[in-house]
């Protein structure tokens, strides 16, 4: 009898000396219709022979991978507490994508091969001694941008912290007067580049933020640039307006918040109305020094009401109650968060609102770590981002996995939740993206190592790991 193994791995269940569960799978992971029939709680497979039907057509074949990591089977639009000790991973298995884009099978490889035998693909890949992974999901980048900032991560090294160089025109105002000065068709080909070089490590479904314009018509630059990537490129995007992302040069933070909530909020409204331009979240740099609680709390909460999502940096370098104030607004989500409280930590808990962390940020920046390990114990929803930025300038959702299992002391089955299952539910996507399950989309990688931890263990190895991306069932990558 065929029956699907769902393997569980868990904290400790590294390479070396873990230990690993198998369980009977729940109903739910049966979904996949190459599920055998006689398991009890098992949705039937079809039963049409392919002598009485035309063959049909699909779009791609995964074959008898070595691992097949689910990350959930039970359709859960995120990830907590003891929910992380084990992610579903089948073994000796095969996935089948649709012509629509969309999973449909997921299964042992002698069951898929069975119930799909007379069929026809588009691509078959043999994944033999592999492992078949979601795409990974980038909760937070800035990578719309024009200038250099490489001198300012000298004078990093020479001592300079970030609110120095800020306050002194360097950091986000440099980026704001090069992005100001650069062509719409000059942002879209540095993004196109930097949104290819995220799929090649990996990325599936990244978000974008504006935020180096700062006046509306920059702002809306550098969202038509993003709309523009959304339609022409195969990454999926989620696009974010970050307007106040600094104080521009010449207004007070008040002055600022006043333009975003009469004029550019409105504005954005609209040409959404239209089908013009999609905005799916509204950001704030909520900081000392930039916008304090009160101007943050304006501003998200009449992009609340214009239909966004709330998605903002907050406790960052300062302790700010940013944290509190999300959870009191129905945040989505909130990054950074190295400077949280505890009040903010429990908060956040309890109104689901994701902790998006950086990685590379405190590591670029010599900050604190965020308390990932408090958060988890609480019950928070981490997710994970690689702040693709002139300060940070990194694409790779591998290394910041690795990031946050050695600096942050996540493990790695939690790294891995935080940038697929949870960063999808960071986004609002959770229900399409971040897991391998049969409806979602066939958004996957494939690595030739025969388990999957190596993505994350073997540091910058990435490109020598990952020998496919593809997204909707389409290879968009291949070493
Ligand atoms: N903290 C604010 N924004 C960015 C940095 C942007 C920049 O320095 O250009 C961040 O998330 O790290
Ligand atoms: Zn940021």
């Amino acid at each position: 009898m065929a029956h699907l193994q769902l393997l569980t791995s868990g904290r400790s269940s590294g390479a070396g000396g873990g230990r690993l569960q198998r369980q009977r799978p729940p109903g739910s992971a049966l979904q996949a219709r190459g599920g055998d029939s006689s398991e009890p709680g098992a949705r039937r497979p079809e039963t049409r022979g392919q002598s009485d039907m035309a063959r049909r057509g699909h779009r791609l074949l995964l074959e008898n991978a070595r691992q097949v990591v689910l990350v959930c089977a039970r359709g859960e639009r995120f990830l907590v507490r003891e929910q992380l000790r084990g992610l579903a991973v089948l073994e000796g298995a095969s996935l089948v994508v649709g012509a629509d884009g969309l999973i449909k099978a997921i299964g042992p490889a002698s069951a898929i091969q069975r119930q799909f035998s007379g069929d026809t693909f588009e691509e078959r890949i043999d994944c033999s001694g592999k492992c078949v992974l979601p795409g990974l999901v980038d909760a937070h980048t800035h990578p719309v941008w024009a200038g250099e900032r490489v001198h300012e991560f000298a004078m990093k090294l020479a001592g300079a912290t970030y609110m120095q160089i800020h306050q002194a025109g360097g950091g986000i105002n440099f980026t704001v007067e090069c992005t100001r000065q650069a062509s719409e068709e000059e942002l879209f080909l540095s993004l196109r580049q930097r949104l290819s070089c995220m799929l090649s490590a990996g990325t599936t479904l990244v978000e974008c933020k504006s935020g180096y314009g700062l006046d509306l018509q920059t702002e809306l630059k550098m969202l038509r640039v993003i709309e523009r990537a959304r339609r022409e490129l195969d990454i999926g995007i989620s696009a974010t307006y970050c307007g106040a992302h600094a104080v521009p040069k010449g207004k007070t933070a008040a002055e600022a918040a006043d333009d975003i909530v009469n004029n550019h909020l409105p504005e954005l409204q609209e040409l959404g109305r239209r089908g013009e331009l999609y905005v799916d979240n509204v950001d704030v740099f909520c900081e000392k020094g930039v916008f304090d609680l009160d101007a943050t709390r304006r501003i998200l909460q009449v992009g609340k009401d214009t239909g966004l999502q709330i998605n903002f940096h907050g406790d960052e370098l300062h302790p700010m109650k940013a944290a509190e104030l999300g959870a009191e607004l129905g945040a989505r989500a909130i990054s950074h968060l190295e400077e949280v409280s505890d009040e903010g930590i429990a908060a956040m808990a309890t109104a689901k609102c994701s902790a998006v962390l950086l990685p590379t940020t405190a590591y670029m920046l010599r900050l604190k770590q965020p308390r990932a390990r408090k958060m988890l114990d609480e019950g928070v929803i981490v997710s994970l981002g690689s702040d693709f930025n002139p300060n940070a300038y990194c694409f790779s959702m591998p290394m910041v996995m690795h990031l946050a299992c050695v600096n942050m002391r996540m493990s790695m089955p939690e790294a891995l939740a935080a940038a697929t299952i949870n960063a999808a539910y960071a986004l609002g996507k959770s229900h399409t993206h971040g897991s391998l399950e049969v409806g979602k989309q066939g958004d996957l990688i494939i690595i030739s190592s025969p388990r999957w931890e190596h993505l994350i263990y073997q540091f910058g190895a990435h490109h020598q790991l990952i020998e496919h991306v593809i997204t909707k069932g389409k290879v968009v990558y291949k070493k």
